[in-house]
């Protein structure tokens, strides 16, 4: 467990400087790309390079079956998550239409089913069968904790063999806006109700009463929830743990990563609170219209590149984001300077 606070080297302040520099040497008004021109100086330094780039891209989707799922928290029944598990082995699934258009590696972790799904191409990490129902005690136990953080930590191992330049993180589980909501509430100090809502789609009445779900297991456990990873391990999920020791694993190995929503950005806050220099090499995608997502990107000071009203999950919103980040790094590269074009300075 200890690989999970080793330090994070801070991104290169001077290629970031270096790379402001040049925006503002290039033929617009500066500041005139507004985010895309802190997008290419945050790649120049997290790379190293004075001209950033992203050509490959490795997305791991995490998927697990959560417990509290038995509380009837979603509008979808716990069987879609190992059904959506075998639309991503099959391609079909919107984060893999995604993944084709960007050019990316696409894998599906299983990283704690209540069943295996023995598919060839679904890589079997299992840090459990499911995580227990939170409502009547834990979610796990601290050595499937310990596991699931580490399976995030092999899918970063994968991603550099195949020398990625940016990981996307996604996930899919059944009744984790539950458990991503809990999460989110105790990390952030908030009531149930103000960062609870629809998940896959319930109506008002059905969202009362998963926050009120919510706000029971907060009590129930309320003694236990005394940091980030007891926090994670009482209200968590094994694919959102997962997500969480990915996002460290990459920032620990200098690889930039690109959040997705809101599930993924909680597993982004408990990775911040756990080893806090990792925030330092985070993108955020987009803001879902998950009602809890805005609460949570600004506990974390993030900026996300689109807002499109997704909630999908799987690293949808995030995969969508990557030709932002393409773009950005073509026009820092690519573009004439004042000198280089004769163009006039202000
Ligand atoms: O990423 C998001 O912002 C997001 C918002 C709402 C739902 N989801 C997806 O929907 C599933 C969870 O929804 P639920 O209602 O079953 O808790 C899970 O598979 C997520 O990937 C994802
Ligand atoms: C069909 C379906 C696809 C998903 N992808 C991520 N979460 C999901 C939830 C459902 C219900």
């Amino acid at each position: 467990m200890n690989w999970i606070f080793e330090p994070i080297a801070a991104p290169a302040a001077d290629y970031y400087l270096k790379a402001q520099q040049r925006q503002q040497q290039l033929t617009k008004p500066p500041g005139s790309l507004g985010v895309l021109e802190e997008c290419a100086a945050r790649l120049a330094a997290m790379q190293r390079r004075a001209a950033p780039g992203i050509e490959r891209i490795h997305i791991s989707v995490f998927a697990a079956d959560h417990g509290i799922a038995e509380e009837g928290v979603s509008a979808f029944p716990q069987a879609v998550t190992v059904e959506m598990v075998k639309n991503f082995a099959a391609g079909g699934a919107a984060v893999n239409v995604l993944a084709r258009h960007i050019g990316a590696h696409f894998e599906v972790v299983d990283a704690g089913l209540r069943q295996p799904v023995a598919l060839p191409n679904v890589i079997a990490d299992r840090a459990g069968a499911g995580t227990a129902n939170f409502a009547h005690g834990p979610a796990m136990a601290a050595a499937q904790l310990e596991f699931a953080l580490a399976v995030g930590r092999r899918a970063i191992a994968r991603a550099l063999d195949h020398a990625a330049q940016l990981f996307v993180g996604g996930e899919m589980g059944i009744a984790n806006t539950t458990s991503a909501s809990a999460l989110a509430a105790a990390c952030l100090q908030l009531p149930a109700s103000e960062i609870t809502g629809a998940g896959t789609g319930l109506l008002p009445e059905q969202i009362d009463r998963k926050a009120a779900v919510i706000a029971a297991a907060l009590q129930s456990h309320r003694s236990r929830l005394d940091t980030p990873l007891a926090i994670l391990q009482t209200l968590g999920g094994f694919e959102i743990a997962a997500l969480a020791g990915a996002y460290i694993a990459a920032a620990q190995q200098g690889l930039p990563v690109l959040v997705d929503g809101f599930i993924s950005s909680v597993a982004a806050l408990l990775a911040a609170r756990i080893n806090p220099g990792c925030a330092a090499w985070f993108f955020f995608g987009h803001c879902s219209a998950e009602k809890g997502h805005s609460r949570v990107l600004q506990a974390l000071n993030a900026r996300p590149l689109l807002t499109m009203d997704m909630r999908l999950g799987e690293g949808s919103g995030a995969a969508l984001a990557v030709p932002m980040l393409q773009m950005a790094c073509r026009l820092h590269n690519e573009m004439a300077t004042f000198a280089e074009a004769g163009v006039s300075q202000g």
